[in-house]
């Protein structure tokens, strides 16, 4: 079953096939006492070089940490680093898994940007002190892979979302589909806006999730109705200007999530999760919100 689909006729399987996986119970977050805009690596980016109020960062940094931890979701705290801006945004610098047997594994990433490379070393040494086996994808065969910025476990289950586009190549896949020995299903990205899978592309539990349409291929489209039985979408409005699908929703009820996505939050609302409300403004100014300011950990 561990075989890379990129087309909805090579889908052989239903979501009930697919072995489960416990639900995450931690999360890693980076503390962003040096975050800042300092460069212009996605369309977000561009005009806010020099902008960010780093106080008022930190706040809505210490805001979303407690509502993990009200929610009831560990979180592990390092600290970010001079000279590497973007290293809040730890969804991006490795992809973890916890295996049948327990064992827990991440696959570090090759980062798009000159920026952000430094940064990896850093989160591979934490997975080191805590038990985590380290992998590395092949620099001589893979252009780039960021993480769980592209690479998305299905809630409660053995397989994997892949996008690809601008920041990871498809050929990442090939090799994390045969690392962890999991089906991975690509989607490829078609809108510079959402440069990462998680910022049009939401899984909220086993038969939900939260999507951007206009950032995907109609391939796409039709992988992910056909794994998920109820899809939400969101509008152009609160997709761009808000995040919306950069949510998180690590136990498949409680959804944290961009302050203000008043229509998708009443869908999410409708269809029985809980929704949680902050604000990430300063993080949306470098082109990311609540999924990418945390790492889903075991
Ligand atoms: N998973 C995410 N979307 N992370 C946001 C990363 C933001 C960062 N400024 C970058 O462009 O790399």
């Amino acid at each position: 079953m561990a075989q890379l689909i990129t087309a909805a006729d090579q889908l052989d399987f239903g979501i009930d096939d697919i072995p489960s996986m416990p639900l995450p119970t931690k999360v890693l977050m980076v503390r962003p006492l040096h975050y800042t805009v300092d460069y212009v690596i996605n369309p977000h980016m561009a005009d806010q070089v020099g902008k960010v109020d780093t106080i008022q960062a930190h706040n809505e940094w210490e805001l979303v940490r407690n509502l993990f931890d009200q929610i009831g979701i560990e979180v592990r705290i390092i600290e970010d680093q001079d000279g590497l801006p973007d290293m809040v945004f730890c969804a991006n610098q490795s992809l973890p898994y916890i295996d049948k047997e327990g064992n827990r594994h991440a696959i570090m990433s090759i980062m798009h940007a000159d920026q952000r490379k430094k940064e990896v070393p850093y989160i591979e040494q934490w997975y080191r002190q805590n038990g985590y086996e380290v992998h590395f994808l092949d620099e001589n065969k893979i252009e780039d892979f960021e993480g769980c910025g592209d690479a998305i476990w299905h809630t409660g289950r053995r397989l994997l979302w892949g996008g690809y586009g601008f920041r990871s190549s498809h050929k990442a896949y090939e090799a994390i589909c045969e690392t962890f020995e999991v089906p991975v299903i690509t989607l490829e990205l078609v809108d510079e806006s959402f440069y990462h899978l998680d910022t049009c592309f939401c899984v909220l539990d086993e038969h939900t999730a939260l999507i951007y349409p206009d950032a995907f291929t109609e391939e796409g489209l039709n992988l992910i109705h056909n794994l998920f039985d109820e899809v939400i979408e969101a509008s152009k409005y609160e997709a761009v200007e808000l995040f919306a699908c950069n949510a998180s929703c690590p136990d498949g009820r409680n959804v944290i999530i961009q302050q203000g996505c008043t229509d998708v939050n009443k869908k999410l609302r409708d269809a029985g999760f809980a929704v949680h409300e902050v604000s990430t403004y300063e993080f949306l100014k470098s082109g990311g919100s609540v999924f990418c300011m945390k790492m889903l950990l075991w």
